[in-house]
């Protein structure tokens, strides 16, 4: 048996007949007429990503671009925010896995964000099987049967409004040529919901609009104009009115800041507004400074919202949002429930409650919770902090804000370096690898929610202070970090992590070869761009069948 496929594509990933019904030919036609019409512009956006690379390598800043200042001081605003999603006050996320949608949709957020992105492992079952849940979530019939505990999950008649995530621009799906190439792995993952689903969504959802989705990981308006450019195109081919795909986009690299008006004017009119992305922003600020050796970050955990860059960062987007008409999402606080230790579940509470507060003092229209168990502390701060309104867009300007400038988003983190913070970095990193290289991109480590834009702050804090042999500067030791160094610690958290984990598990489990990646990218001279990409060919499966073309 194999895939039914038009002409000039080849699935190499394994034949299932319930992922053949994802995969129609008409639905690979659309996912193939979107890679022709736009694999040209997504080349060259990445090929700008590159040249923007260079110039922070070479000892240049990000910063504002003169040539768009018109658009920044422009009075224009975005379409108007839909009424199905107006109200935003608690969004919870995770990966596309059958029981966490049922339960993530029932959990009484206000949106469900269901990721292809920092929160799954891109395996081509774990896509597949998402795209098939995702179908059934959105006709309403989906069912989940827990046998170990005889468990039935299915639907409640209130859910929360679906918004999708697809991957970001540069992680190809290899398990699908198009011409010869992998495809786009955002494509494939929008073209495909998008084709199955955009019809029941908008009579079940979205009130007339929809579908809705969150773009991850942008550096550039340019990439927003071709989001914007594929929204338009699959309108057409569906026939339904411009403006009513809507998406929120997350500002989550450093070069991003300096886009935000720039990107809202691109989606103007299929846009609902912006997010706090604030683990890939740590990770990016690391990144766009991987050559400058004076801006070394201290230990993760002290890396918070606290940090003048971080809520200047913040206190922008809020300001650009309200300005332009559209929600200013907050971000995700790493907290999750610890069920066997009370008095630490209640300081993780009490620690979520005070993010969340700063985030609607701040002015944000809502927030994102990990898991079910934090929504009602979180509605709660949302709901008695802002005045009976669905959101703030109109009541919050701050004004304030707009004074900002470019070394308010750009100033160093303050705090000192550990030798913990380099064994925690190492341990996290190469057991969140582990969990991904067997299929679970999202893992609760040491009682915070770890996912791919976490990770990669370990990793690269690790690269950044091995490259330029940081001080640790906080213990009172004067240590410098070093390969010398770096190998002990890994040995001496590897042990650790046996320990923890028990043989047996450890003996199954990939974590001697996370080790090894790990270390490969945190020791590689020149840094590579993502994790994932090139932890991804690990989980690359190809199932040699002839693709049968009817
Ligand atoms: C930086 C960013 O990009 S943030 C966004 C991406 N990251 C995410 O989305 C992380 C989402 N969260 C998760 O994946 C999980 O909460 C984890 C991995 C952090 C913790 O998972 P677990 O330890 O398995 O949670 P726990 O055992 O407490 O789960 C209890 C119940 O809540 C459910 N649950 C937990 N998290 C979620 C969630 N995010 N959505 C829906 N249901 C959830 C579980 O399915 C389980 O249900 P059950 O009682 O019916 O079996
Ligand atoms: O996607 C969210 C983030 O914080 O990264
Ligand atoms: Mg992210």
């Amino acid at each position: 048996m194999g895939y039914d496929v038009p002409e000039g594509v080849d699935i190499r990933g394994r034949y299932d007949p319930e992922f053949s019904k994802i995969l129609t030919r008409n639905a690979l036609q659309f996912v193939t007429d979107l890679q022709r019409e736009f694999r040209n512009h997504i080349k060259y956006a990445m090929e700008c990503r590159r040249e923007a690379k260079m110039r922070y390598n070479n000892g240049g800043l990000p910063g504002f671009d003169p040539a768009t200042k018109y658009i920044r001081e422009g009075e224009w605003v975005c379409a108007p925010v839909p009424q199905a999603v107006a109200d935003r006050r608690v969004e919870i996320t995770g990966p596309v896995e059958r029981k966490m949608i049922i339960n993530a949709l029932n959990s009484g957020a206000k949106v469900f964000m269901a990721d292809f992105e920092d929160a799954l492992s891109p395996s081509w079952e774990n896509l597949m099987k998402g795209h098939v849940n995702l179908r059934d979530a959105v006709s309403r019939t989906i069912t989940f049967h827990d046998q170990a505990r005889n468990k039935v999950y299915k639907l409640n008649d209130e859910t929360a409004k679906l918004f999708v995530r697809p991957r970001g621009w540069h992680l190809p799906e290899a398990h699908i040529f198009i011409d010869g190439e992998p495809a786009t792995g955002c494509l494939v993952d929008f073209g495909l919901y998008f084709f199955h689903n955009y019809a029941n969504f908008r009579k079940a959802q979205g009130q007339g609009f929809g579908p809705f989705f969150y773009l991850p990981k942008m550096e550039h308006s340019r990439e927003g104009r071709i989001w914007n450019n594929v929204f338009e195109r699959a309108e057409r081919w569906a026939g339904i009115e411009k403006g009513s795909i809507r998406a929120t986009v997350l500002i989550e690299t450093l070069p991003a800041v300096f886009q935000m008006n720039e990107i809202l004017y691109e989606l103007r009119d299929h846009s609902v507004g912006l997010n706090c992305g604030r683990w890939d922003y740590i990770f990016s600020y690391v990144k766009t400074f991987q050559g400058h050796p004076d801006r070394l970050l201290p230990d993760r955990v002290q890396v918070g919202m606290a940090q003048h860059f971080m809520r200047s960062y913040s206190d922008l987007l809020i300001h650009t949002c309200h300005k332009r008409g559209v929600h200013a999402m907050g971000g995700m606080a790493a907290q999750i429930p610890i069920r066997d230790d009370p008095a630490a579940n209640q300081a993780a509470l009490e620690l979520i409650r005070k993010d969340k507060l700063r985030e609607v003092k701040a002015g944000h229209d809502g927030t994102w919770a990990a898991h079910p168990g934090l929504i009602p502390a979180c509605m709660d701060v949302f709901t008695n902090n802002m005045v009976n309104a669905p959101n703030q867009i109109h009541s919050m300007k701050r004004q304030d804000a707009s004074e900002l400038i470019e070394e308010d988003l750009l100033q160093s983190p303050r705090g000192v370096r550990t030798m913990e913070g380099l064994r925690l970095n190492t341990r996290v990193g190469i057991q969140y690898l582990a969990a991904w290289l067997t299929g679970a991109g999202s893992v609760p480590l040491y009682n915070l929610m770890e996912d791919a834009a976490t990770a990669e702050i370990s990793r690269v804090q690790n690269w950044q202070w091995l490259k330029y042999g940081a001080e640790l500067n906080g213990d009172g030791l004067g240590v410098k970090v070093n390969l010398d160094l770096f190998g002990r610690v890994v040995e001496e958290e590897m042990a650790r992590i046996e320990r923890e984990v028990g043989k047996e598990k450890f003996k199954k489990g990939m974590y001697k070869e996370a080790c090894n990646l790990f270390t490969g990218q945190c020791t590689t001279p020149v840094l590579d761009d993502f994790l994932t990409l090139d932890a991804y060919n690990n989980i690359v499966m190809y199932h040699r069948i002839e693709s049968s073309r009817l």
